[in-house]
C-alpha cells in the first residue's frame, strides 16, 4: 500500500463546504487504488487570521512543503476586506503560490455533455468545448515592483523575466502536444511592451515545438472569442492577470464558476484548487457546487499521484451524477433534481461505486 500525505486548506466561506466534500471523495477513491491517504487540515486565510493573527502561519507553510499535494478551497470575504492590502487573505494566497514556486496554473474548461444546456449561451456554441488555460501564476503585475498607492495615485508594475515566459510557454507547448497541438498565446502586444516581450519569447520557444500550431491573440478579442466560438481553442497560454480574467469567463461556457478546477504546479510542489472564490453570497447555506473542487481532486490523482485511472473514475462519477439530473443551484435547469452541496456529494459517492 502506498502512503500519501495531503494537506487540506479549506479556507473561508464555501471553501469549507467544498473541501469537506472533496475529503469524502478522496477517502472513498484512495482504497480502490491501494492508497493510504492521510489528510492533514490547516487553517489558511481569514480563518487563520482570526485564530492566530496571521493569514499564513509558518506552520501551515511548512506543512504544505512537507505534503505530497495541497488541496485548497478558497480564501477571503467581507470580514477581512478592510485590512491593509498586504495583510488580506488574497495576499496570503499569492505568498503561498510564490513560496511553493507554483508558476503554472492549469485551468481546464471542459463542458460536460449533461450540462450543455446549463449555460445561457447557445448549446451548439458550447457543446464539445474543451480547452485549457495555462496561466502564469507567480509573476506579472501581481508581483511586480514598485507597487502601492498614496493620496494622489496608485501604481503597479507588470514585469516578465525571460525565464518566466520560457517556462510557462514550454508547459503550454508540452500540454498541447498531448492534446490538440494548438496554442493560442494571449497578450496585449499592441499596447504593452511587456506583452511584446512575452510574444517574442513565446515564438522563440515555439521553435522547439514546430509540430504545434501557435497563434497570438489580443486579450480583448480573446475575451470575446471565448464566448463567441470557444471550440477554436485548445491550449491558451497567458500572463497572470489575463489568465485570471479569461478563466472566469470560461465559467459562462461550462455553466458556472463552480465547474472549473485547477492545478497549480511548480518544480517541487503542487496545489489543487477550484478557480472560484469563497462566494460570501451563498457561504454557510449548503448551496455551493462542489464539482470544481472534485474535478481538482481528479487532477491531483492524475498529475501528482500519477493515477490517471483514479482521475477518470472521478470524472465518470461527475458525468453520471449530472446525467441523472442532479444539480446545485448554480447549474440548475428545468426538470433537474435540485441538490445541496451535501446531497450532490452523496450522489457522487454513490456513483463512484457504480461507475467503471
Ligand atoms: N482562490 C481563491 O481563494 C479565490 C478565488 C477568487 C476569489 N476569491 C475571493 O473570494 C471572495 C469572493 O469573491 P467573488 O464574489 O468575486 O468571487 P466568487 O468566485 O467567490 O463568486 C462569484 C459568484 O460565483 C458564485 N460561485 C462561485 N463559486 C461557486 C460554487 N462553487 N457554487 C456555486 N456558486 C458559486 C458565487 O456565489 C458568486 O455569485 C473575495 O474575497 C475574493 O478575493 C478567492
Ligand atoms: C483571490 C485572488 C488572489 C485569485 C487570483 O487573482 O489569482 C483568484 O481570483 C484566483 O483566480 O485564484
Ligand atoms: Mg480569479
Amino acid at each position: 500500500m502506498r502512503s500519501i500525505k495531503i494537506v487540506s486548506l479549506p479556507g473561508d466561506g464555501i471553501g469549507q463546504e467544498v473541501v469537506a466534500s472533496a475529503v469524502q471523495v478522496i477517502e472513498k477513491v484512495a482504497p480502490k487504488f491501494d492508497l493510504e491517504i492521510s489528510i492533514e487540515e490547516h487553517l489558511f486565510g481569514g480563518c487563520s487570521y482570526d485564530a492566530h493573527g496571521e493569514m499564513l502561519t509558518e506552520e501551515t507553510l511548512a506543512a504544505c512543503k512537507n505534503a505530497d499535494a495541497v488541496l485548497l478551497g478558497a480564501v477571503g470575504g467581507p470580514k477581512w476586506e478592510n485590512l491593509p492590502h498586504n495583510k488580506k487573505p488574497e495576499a496570503a494566497l499569492l505568498k503561498l503560490r510564490k513560496e511553493l514556486g507554483l508558476y503554472a496554473n492549469i485551468r481546464p474548461a471542459k463542458v460536460f455533455d449533461a450540462l450543455a444546456d446549463a449555460s445561457s449561451l447557445k448549446k451548439d456554441i458550447i457543446q464539445g468545448t474543451d480547452f485549457v488555460v495555462v496561466r502564469e501564476l507567480t509573476g506579472g503585475i501581481y508581483f511586480g515592483q514598485p507597487r502601492g498607492y498614496d493620496e494622489e495615485k496608485g501604481w503597479n508594475t507588470m514585469v516578465y523575466e525571460k525565464y518566466e515566459v520560457e517556462r510557462i510557454a514550454r508547459q503550454a507547448f508540452e500540454l498541447a502536444r498531448k492534446r490538440g497541438k494548438k496554442v493560442t498565446s494571449i497578450d496585449k502586444a499592441n499596447v504593452l511592451e511587456v506583452s511584446q516581450f512575452w510574444r517574442q519569447i513565446v515564438h522563440e520557444v515555439h521553435k522547439d515545438y514546430q509540430d504545434v500550431v501557435l497563434n497570438d491573440m489580443y486579450v480583448d478579442n480573446a475575451a470575446m472569442q471565448v464566448v463567441r466560438n470557444p471550440k477554436q481553442f485548445d491550449v491558451i497560454v497567458t500572463s497572470n492577470l489575463f489568465g485570471d480574467i479569461i478563466s472566469d469567463i470560461s465559467g459562462m461556457i461550462t455553466g458556472s464558476l463552480g465547474m472549473l478546477p485547477s492545478a497549480s504546479l511548480g518544480d517541487k510542489y503542487a496545489l489543487y484548487e477550484p478557480i472560484h472564490g469563497s462566494a460570501p453570497d451563498i457561504a454557510g447555506q449548503n448551496k455551493a457546487n462542489p464539482l470544481a473542487t472534485l474535478a481538482s481532486v481528479a487532477m491531483m490523482f492524475e498529475n501528482t499521484l500519477d493515477l490517471p485511472e483514479a482521475g477518470k473514475l472521478i470524472y465518470s462519477a461527475i458525468e453520471d451524477t449530472l446525467s441523472k439530473g442532479y444539480r446545485t443551484g448554480d447549474i440548475k435547469s428545468e426538470g433537474c433534481k435540485l441538490a445541496s452541496t451535501t446531497e450532490m456529494t452523496e450522489q457522487i459517492l454513490t456513483s463512484l461505486d457504480a461507475v467503471k
